[in-house]
């Protein structure tokens, strides 16, 4: 249960220092960088005209000034650290613009990677409002300024919060009575500790974090807030992350360990499919990218997304000779959102590590003539061509297809048909060995390498194993990336740390397969609910005596059977159906077998449901089917999904029969680097202990006895 007494915290999520982690060398930041001077205590009366007025009589060099009304402080972006450094005297030198003691920081200049990306967005790049694209990078990818480090501790905070509040429901449940939820095992493992034990915990915790906030050289975050002093942005992150890092056991009510965040094998570049959106640029130019703001907000320009760096070199090779083609076709305008006119709508780009790539036009017809749609088709089969030459900027296209649409909904329309109007109509992508057959409706993970990874954790969990990947993640000293932020020389070191960590995950992957591969096949069966195309199941098919998959639309069972069939796999079905129709039957399949086979029929469920989680009578119908002794939940969007967690594990009524799960253990994993989100695994397995179902109570909410005590907040800042 989360008691933050305060906003700071959050408020503090600035940009923290901006590090590069993902190469090996970085050359050390040179003096002449850009920089900032912060400063404090400056009277309310001083204005920007007053600041600008006072650095050009000195003949200093201030080439942005940030001053709000009202507020004592500025921030002044100076050319170089020797400009900010003299800005910095000079200030220091002005008693009278100062309430009480001014105070002027000149702050780090950031890493020559990251200087040179927002260079990019400062200068402009290719001729585009420069702004706009550090805008819409902003957008896409909000932490993209954060190191990696910083993202990774984000995320599993997150993590915690979420799971923290699994628990906080399932107690707080309508109609279940206290005596029901005090038999379910995993909530009085919970409880049953005494605030005692809670509080040695705690102080253990807090023990540790100011140990571990020392090693940076930095004091107990109460006595930086007794202080009574500011504290700068960069050193919250650092507390903050550290306080996430070692959270105080019990006071947080996450039903089961959360091991460390798995890193993205891929950092830059790592989407396999973009959606872009065609639209006018600030100036009024026809363009396509992604739209800076809500259109729901009444925002309609589209920028470039030459800054994302979510969105590979390939995609966006694609974008910039679509504009050009764009621009020089004036006779078919881009779709107006406003008023409902236009031609070009969406482009689509599906590029693929395997080098084959796929572009799907979607545009509106209307008023179009045969020709005209004819003459359209041609230009894009021009611009898109299956071979290039060597030099060409932009890849060989295998599949280019177009969709015509005059929905009011943006985005490709599942129900319209897709037109192949040249190459191939699939493309193939390479997942853990095996071929995967996409087609330009079909569902994949945006991120390969990044699908990889999870793929192979869920495998050793839905095994029951471990996986020596999660293992060694949350085994390594977090510490070790702290310190290398503690200046800029460190920077270069963490980076190689960063370095090194991508050299070892890649032989820990290798160890992680190979010890699935010597692993004895289960004899459980395994069920891949949701499965979409397959791949998951497929990926797993070699470690369990049979798979089955169940997935609501029916094109994506049909792509599922073509895939295990082109890479030879022979124990798996696919069913086209809901989960909560289909899993009854399967359930009778099982006992049927188990009589025949004359051993117990087990199964391990692997449920990876959309955004939203799935229905409750999908997870009725889990609980109910008693084969299933394991469940491997993955969650795009653990907020939205934690519903289903709850349902899975809440004490039993007549709605949601059968033993109740427990959490076992939970981990993010970050196939998304630079945005809020991440994918998080939890298993969870039957409670042995539990109580009998009870009628599901409508009305009031009963308030449960059971809750566990609440502990002062001692650890938490
Ligand atoms: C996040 S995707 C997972 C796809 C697949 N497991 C993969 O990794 O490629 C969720 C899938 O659940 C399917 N789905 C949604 N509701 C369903 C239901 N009630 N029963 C079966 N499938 C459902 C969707 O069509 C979608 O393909």
């Amino acid at each position: 249960m989360s008691t933050k007494r305060s906003g700071e915290f959050e408020d503090a999520a600035q940009p923290a220092k901006e590090i590069k982690l993902e190469t090996p060398e970085v050359e050390p930041p040179k003096t002449g960088s850009k920089t900032k001077v912060l400063v404090q205590n400056l009277t309310n009366k001083v204005k920007e005209a007053d600041l600008a007025k006072l650095f050009a009589d000195n003949g200093l060099s201030v080439t942005r000034i940030n001053k709000p009304n009202g507020r004592s402080t500025a921030t002044l972006h100076c050319p170089s650290v020797e400009a900010a450094e003299a800005v910095a005297k000079l200030l220091d030198a002005t008693p009278d613009i100062a309430r009480g003691q001014l105070k002027c920081r000149v702050l780090k200049p950031r890493d020559q990677m990251q200087q040179a990306v927002i260079d990019e967005a400062e200068n402009g790049s290719d001729g585009e409002p420069v702004d706009l694209a550090l805008a819409i990078a902003n957008q896409t990818t909000p932490l993209w300024k954060r190191p990696y480090f910083s993202q990774l501790f984000r995320k599993r905070d997150y993590t915690f919060k979420q799971l923290n509040s699994v628990t906080e429901t399932v107690m707080g449940i309508r109609g279940v009575k206290p005596e029901s939820l005090a038999k379910v095992q995993w909530l009085r493992d919970l409880s049953k500790v005494k605030m005692t034990e809670r509080n040695a915990g705690i102080a253990a915790a807090k023990q540790r974090r100011i140990e571990a906030l020392a090693e940076v050289g930095l004091p107990p975050y109460e006595e930086l807030k007794a202080r009574n002093e500011p504290i700068s942005p960069e050193t919250l992150e650092i507390v903050k992350s550290i306080h996430a890092r070692i959270p105080a056991p019990f006071h947080d009510n996450a039903p089961c360990h959360v091991l460390a965040t798995v890193p993205s094998p891929v950092l830059d570049g790592y989407r396999n499919k973009c959606e872009f959106g065609f639209g006018t640029d600030a100036d009024g130019q026809p363009t396509l990218g992604f739209m800076a703001g809500k259109f729901s907000r009444g925002t309609v320009t589209v920028g470039p997304p030459d800054l994302c760096r979510h969105v590979s070199p390939v995609a966006k090779a694609l974008v910039t000779a679509m504009r050009d083609h764009v621009r020089s076709h004036p006779q078919w305008p881009v779709y107006n959102r406003v008023t409902k006119s236009g031609v070009w709508r969406l482009l689509v780009t599906r590029t693929h590590a395997s080098g084959e790539n796929m572009v799907i036009v979607q545009y509106d017809p209307t008023g179009l003539s045969d020709e005209a749609k004819a003459e359209l088709r041609r230009g894009l089969c021009d611009l898109f061509p299956t071979t290039v030459s060597a030099d060409s900027p932009v890849p060989a296209i295998r599949s280019l297809y177009v969709q015509e649409s005059t929905d009011l909904h943006n985005g490709l329309n599942p129900a319209l048909p897709f037109h192949l109007i040249q190459g191939e109509p699939h493309v193939y992508e390479n997942l853990l060995g095996l071929r995967f057959q996409i087609s330009p409706n079909s569902f994949f993970q945006a991120n390969t390498r990044g699908a990889e990874r999870l793929y192979a954790i869920v495998r050793r969990w839905a095994m029951g194993q471990d996986s020596p990947y999660t293992l060694a993640v949350d085994r390594e000293d977090p510490l070790r990336y702290f310190k290398g932020a503690a200046d800029e020389e460190d920077a270069i070191a963490a980076a190689r740390l960063e370095a090194e960590r991508v050299k070892r995950d890649a032989q820990l992957e290798i160890d992680d397969a190979a010890a699935t591969a010597a692993a004895v096949p289960s004899d459980a069966v395994l069920l891949d609910l949701c499965c979409g195309t397959g791949t998951i199941g497929l990926s797993m098919a070699g470690a369990f005596r049979r798979v089955v998959g169940i997935e609501s639309i029916p094109s994506a069972i049909e792509d599922a059977k073509l895939n295990a069939a082109a890479n030879g796999i022979t124990n798996v079905t696919f069913h086209a159906g809901r989960v909560e129709d289909l899993l009854p039957k399967q359930l009778t399949e099982l006992r049927a077998e188990a009589e025949t086979r004359g051993v117990p029929s087990t199964a391990v469920a692997i449920l990876d449901p959309p955004r939203p989680g799935l229905d409750a009578s999908a997870i009725s119908a889990v609980r109910t089917c008693a084969a299933i002794s394991r469940v491997v939940f993955i969650a795009c969007d653990l907020k939205s999904s934690k519903s289903n967690i709850v349902d899975l594990c809440r004490p039993p009524t007549n709605k949601f029969p059968g033993e109740p799960f427990r959490p076992v253990r939970a981990v993010p994993v970050d196939l998304f680097p630079h945005t809020e989100h991440c994918e998080v695994v939890v298993e969870l397995v039957r409670d042995p202990e539990a109580p009998k179902a009870e009628p599901e109570a409508k009305g009031q909410k009963i308030e449960a006895e059971a809750e566990p005590e609440k502990v002062e907040p001692e650890a938490e800042a």
